[in-house]
């Protein structure tokens, strides 16, 4: 079973967030099942950024929760929310430009106990077909390279939720198309709850079940992009200054 009609492993409600005395996100909320991909979208300052902040544990919510398998979680640091099985990629993919591929595989099979094996660095490779070679400096990688070398990172860890900051940032047409094949086999074969924040409409409109539009920290519409996108409500907020 896919799509919203799984039970819910991540759930989002009524979160609110005051950031530099302005409150930048208003009721929140959303539920995400297993194998879902919900997409995440909405004009500059809309508060995406900030959902995911509070989302992975950097931001603490003015009100609400954020509820992973049916615990609260709200008040967990980002560290113990990625043991339990959640990731998050970021919009930027940073990686440690002193270090080589294969030690910065090492660090992430190290960064927290139980330490993984080589076996799940091959995994976690093998899942975005990761082939750069294990000498080969992160200094010389391009961003897309970057992109899988810090996603095959998370998912040797087996994550059961994946919140992503734009995962096409960047990326030329035929890298987008295989970052689309690679989020839907995440998705739909291996059963991962997907968030993503992106501003390419063209690949949430190929693999996400269902987008939420946000504008000034609200949701302003929900549901398939394609019977939402032209709604008045979206177009105003996409077209419109406010
Ligand atoms: N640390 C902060 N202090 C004060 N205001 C902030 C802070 N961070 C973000 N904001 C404000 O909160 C609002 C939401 O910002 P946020 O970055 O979450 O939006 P976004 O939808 O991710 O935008 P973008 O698409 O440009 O990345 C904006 O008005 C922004 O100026």
């Amino acid at each position: 079973m896919t799509g919203a009609k799984a039970a819910p492993i991540f759930c989002a409600e009524n979160l609110s967030l005051d950031l530099g005395g302005r409150e930048v996100l208003r009721r929140i909320g959303f539920k995400l099942g297993a194998g879902e991909v919900l997409g995440i979208i909405g004009p500059n300052g809309a508060g995406k950024t900030s959902l995911l902040e509070i989302l992975s544990g950097r931001y603490q919510p003015k009100t609400g929760k954020v509820v992973y398998k049916g615990r609260d979680i709200t008040r967990l640091p980002l560290f113990e929310r990625a043991r339990m099985g959640l990731g998050r990629t970021y919009q930027t993919p940073i990686v440690c430009e002193d270090l080589t591929v294969g030690e910065t595989f090492k660090a992430a099979r190290q960064a927290y106990k139980p330490y993984l094996t080589r076996f799940d660095a091959e995994y976690g490779a093998n899942l975005v077909q990761f082939r750069t070679p294990q000498d080969r400096p992160n200094s010389q990688l391009k961003t897309f390279e970057r992109r899988k070398l810090l996603l095959a990172n998370l998912l040797m860890r087996r994550p059961e939720v994946l919140l992503m900051d734009e995962p096409a940032a960047g990326l030329i047409n035929a890298e987008i198309d295989e970052i689309d094949q690679i989020l839907r086999m995440l998705s739909k074969e291996m059963n991962m709850a997907v968030l993503i924040v992106e501003h390419r409409m063209e690949l949430l409109d190929s693999i996400a079940d269902r987008v939420i539009v946000m504008d000034a920290g609200e949701i302003i519409a929900e549901g398939k992009l394609a019977d939402i996108i032209d709604s008045p409500a979206v177009r105003a907020a996409y077209f419109e200054a406010h």
